[in-house]
C-alpha cells in the first residue's frame, strides 16, 4: 500500500470518526499539513490526538482504555478468521467491524492449561472480598477495570456443536440454567477459550408483543424502558436488538463488581431467537422465596451484613449513574462462584437525563417487593426511594426465609404494603430493627436514603465493618448516556477502532516502509488488518523508538490526484454531518 493510499484512508478514518464537524474539520487539516509536510511523524501525532479526542467526548472512554490496555499488554487475541466472520467481514458493514472487535473480549490465552470446564467469564485474580466474612468492602483499581466491549452480531448462527449440542456462534449451549419471561438461560461455553458464560435467549416474538402492548399503553419502547429510548421507529427499520436496547445501553455502561456484566448481543436472523451473553453466576440467586409457607434459606447475621453491604455499593453506584433498578429482588441478586454478589436484570430499569430526576411511572417490578408509593400513586413518583424500599424487603427476606408482605391476591397485597407493619416480633438484634423499619418506611421522603444507610449501626456492625467510601465505590465514572448510545453505540467504537488500527499502520509504515512490507502484509493492511495476526499492535501512548535518521528518508510527496482526493473526502465529510443535522 502507498503513503498515498495510507493518507487517504487515514482521511477517511478521521471524517467517519463520530467527533463534532468541527473537531474533524481539525484533525483533517492537521493531517494535510503533515501530508504536505511529508511528515509522517506529525500524521502520527494526529492520529493518536484523535484517539484521545474520542476518548474524551465519547462515552467510550473505559472501552478505549481497554482497547489500549489490551494493545499495550499484547492481549490482542484476534480470532482466527472463520467463514462465518469472513462472510461478515465481506459486508463490508459496521457489524463486521464488530466482528473484529470481539478479539478484544478478555483473553485467556495464558490459562491453556487450565481445565476448561472450570473457566468462567470472571475467573481472574481475586483482588476483592466478597468473602461472607470480609470485614471491609476494600477493594483496589481494579475492581472497577474498563468494562469488557458489548460486541454486537446480527447474523448469528446457530450450528451444533462436535459433542451434539447447540452452538451460537462460538457458544456452545451446554444445560439450561434458568427460565426467564422471555427464554430460557443456558450454561455456554466458548470453545474458543473454554470460558463459561450464562447466555440468555430471547424470543422475539414475544419481545415484539410486550414492546406493541407497551407502545399502546405507554407510548414508548418496551423492555429497558429508559428516559432516552430511541424515537419510535417504524417496526420494519428496527433491529431484533433494538426490542433489548434500552438493557443494553445501560449494561454497557456499567461497570461495577456487584453489577452483572454483558460480553455480547447475537441476534440470529433466521430464527425467533436473540442471546445475550452474561458473565456467569455460578452460584444462582440469592434465595428463593414463595408466597406459600415454605421458607426460603435464612443468613446469618454477618451474611446478612455481607449480602446487604454489597447490594449497597451496587444500587448506590446505579443510582450515582441516574439509573433506578426498579426490580430489586432474592431473584435478581445472583452470586458469582467467590460469592459476589450481581446485580441482574435491566429489563425494567430507567435512566434519566437529568441530574436528580428519578421520577418514574408506576406499573414495573414484582408486586411483593413494589414499594407503598407505586401501589398507591397514579402518576410519577421518585424512583430511588422505591429500590431502597425493595432492598428493605429483600433484606427482610435473606433474614427471615419470608415476605413480610405476602398474599394470593394482588389488590390484598397493596393493602397490605400500604397499611400494614413488618412482623419484626422474633428480632433480638434492636439494631437491625431500626434499619428494616427505616427501609420499610412507607413514606419515601422519610425512608431512608443510601447516604444515610453509609453509617447505619448495624450495616456498619457499629462502624466495625465500614463501608469504602461513596467516591471510591463510583469513583469509575460511566460517561453520560446518549440518545446514541441506545440507537447503537456501535458506530463510536468501530470510529475509534479505525483510527487505533490507522495508528498502527502509521506505525508500521514508519517502521518498514513500503519496500520492505511483503505483499500478503500489504494486502492485509490495505484490509485493515494487522500483517501478522499474532502480533499486537504498539501502544499507543508511547510511539515506537525510531532510527535517528528516520525524518531524513526519502519522502513521498503528495501526488495532485490525492490531494484532489482528499478534498472530495472533506467535501464529502462536511455534507454527511450537515445532512446529519
Ligand atoms: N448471569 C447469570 N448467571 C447464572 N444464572 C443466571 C444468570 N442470569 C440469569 N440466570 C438464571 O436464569 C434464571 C432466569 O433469569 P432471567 O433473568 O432470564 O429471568 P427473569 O427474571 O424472568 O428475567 P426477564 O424478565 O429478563 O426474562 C434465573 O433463575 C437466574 O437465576
Amino acid at each position: 500500500m502507498s503513503q498515498d493510499d495510507f493518507y487517504q484512508n487515514s482521511f477517511s478514518m478521521v471524517l467517519q470518526s463520530p467527533l463534532p464537524l468541527t473537531d474533524r474539520r481539525s484533525f483533517a487539516s492537521q493531517l494535510e499539513a503533515s501530508l504536505l509536510a511529508s511528515n509522517l511523524t506529525a500524521a502520527t501525532t494526529t492520529l493518536n490526538s484523535v484517539t484521545t479526542t474520542l476518548n474524551s467526548v465519547t462515552s467510550f472512554s473505559s472501552s478505549s482504555q481497554y482497547l489500549r490496555s489490551t494493545i499495550g499488554n499484547n492481549d490482542v487475541t484476534t480470532t482466527s478468521t472463520t467463514e462465518s466472520d469472513s462472510k461478515e467481514d465481506s459486508k463490508g458493514d459496521l457489524h463486521s467491524e464488530e466482528t473484529k472487535i470481539t478479539a478484544l473480549v478478555p483473553s485467556n490465552s495464558s490459562d491453556t492449561e487450565e481445565d476448561e470446564s472450570s473457566r468462567t467469564s470472571t475467573d481472574k485474580p481475586r483482588h476483592h472480598h466478597a468473602h461472607s466474612h470480609s470485614h471491609t468492602h476494600s477493594r483496589d483499581s481494579s475492581v472497577n477495570s474498563p468494562p469488557p466491549i458489548v460486541k454486537e452480531t446480527l447474523d448469528a448462527c446457530v450450528t451444533v456443536s462436535p459433542t451434539g449440542k447447540l452452538q451460537v456462534k462460538q457458544y456452545e449451549l451446554r444445560r439450561i440454567i434458568g427460565q426467564g419471561a422471555f427464554g430460557i438461560v443456558n450454561l455456554g461455553v466458548d470453545v474458543n477459550t473454554g470460558i463459561k458464560y450464562a447466555v440468555k435467549e430471547f424470543s422475539k416474538a414475544k419481545l415484539r408483543k410486550k414492546d406493541r402492548q407497551n407502545l399502546f399503553r405507554l407510548g414508548h419502547r418496551g423492555r429497558g424502558p429508559g428516559r432516552r429510548g430511541p424515537t419510535v421507529q417504524a417496526e420494519e427499520e428496527r433491529s431484533p436488538l433494538d426490542l433489548i436496547r434500552g438493557e443494553i445501553a445501560i449494561l454497557k455502561k456499567l461497570n461495577h463488581i456487584n453489577i452483572v456484566k454483558l460480553y455480547e448481543v447475537l441476534d440470529v436472523a433466521a430464527e425467533d431467537s436473540m442471546y445475550m451473553v452474561f458473565e456467569l453466576c455460578e452460584l444462582g440467586a440469592l434465595t428463593e422465596v414463595t408466597v406459600g409457607d415454605k421458607l426460603g434459606k435464612i443468613f446469618t447475621d454477618s451474611e446478612c451484613r455481607d449480602v446487604f453491604q454489597q447490594m449497597v455499593l451496587g444500587i448506590e453506584y446505579l443510582h450515582e449513574h441516574d439509573i433506578v433498578h426498579r426490580d430489586i429482588k432474592p431473584d435478581n441478586l445472583l452470586r458469582s462462584a467467590d460469592g459476589t454478589l450481581k446485580i441482574v436484570d435491566f429489563g425494567v430499569s430507567e435512566m434519566f437525563t437529568k441530574k436528580g430526576d428519578d421520577m418514574i411511572k408506576k406499573s414495573a417490578g414484582s408486586p411483593a417487593f413494589m414499594a407503598p408509593e407505586l401501589c398507591r400513586s397514579h402518576g410519577e413518583v421518585s424512583g430511588k426511594p422505591t429500590d431502597l424500599w425493595s432492598m428493605g424487603i429483600t433484606l427482610f427476606c435473606i433474614r427471615y426465609g419470608r415476605l413480610p408482605f405476602k398474599s394470593g391476591s394482588s389488590f390484598e397485597l397493596q393493602k397490605m404494603i400500604n397499611e400494614n407493619e413488618p412482623d419484626l416480633s422474633d428480632e433480638q438484634d434492636p439494631r437491625f430493627r431500626t434499619t428494616i423499619t427505616k427501609l420499610l418506611e412507607k413514606d419515601p421522603s422519610k425512608r431512608i436514603t443510601l447516604d444515610e444507610l453509609r453509617n447505619d449501626p448495624w450495616l456498619t456492625n457499629d462502624g466495625l465493618v465500614p463501608l469504602i467510601s461513596k467516591d471510591e465505590n463510583t469513583q469509575n465514572a460511566v460517561l453520560e448516556v446518549t440518545e446514541d448510545d441506545l440507537r447503537g453505540a456501535v458506530q463510536q467504537l468501530n470510529g475509534l477502532f479505525r483510527v487505533l488500527k490507522a495508528v498502527y499502520k502509521f506505525k508500521q509504515l514508519r517502521k518498514s516502509p513500503s519496500s520492505r512490507a511483503s505483499s500478503r502484509d500489504r494486502r492485509e493492511m490495505a484490509a485493515g488488518e494487522p500483517s501478522d495476526r499474532s502480533l499486537s499492535p504498539p501502544l499507543i501512548d508511547s510511539p515506537p523508538s525510531e532510527p535517528a535518521n528516520d525524518t531524513a528518508k526519502p519522502v513521498e510527496k503528495p501526488s495532485d490526484s490525492l490531494l484532489a482526493k482528499i478534498d472530495a473526502l472533506l467535501v464529502q465529510g462536511d455534507s454527511e454531518v450537515e445532512d446529519d443535522h
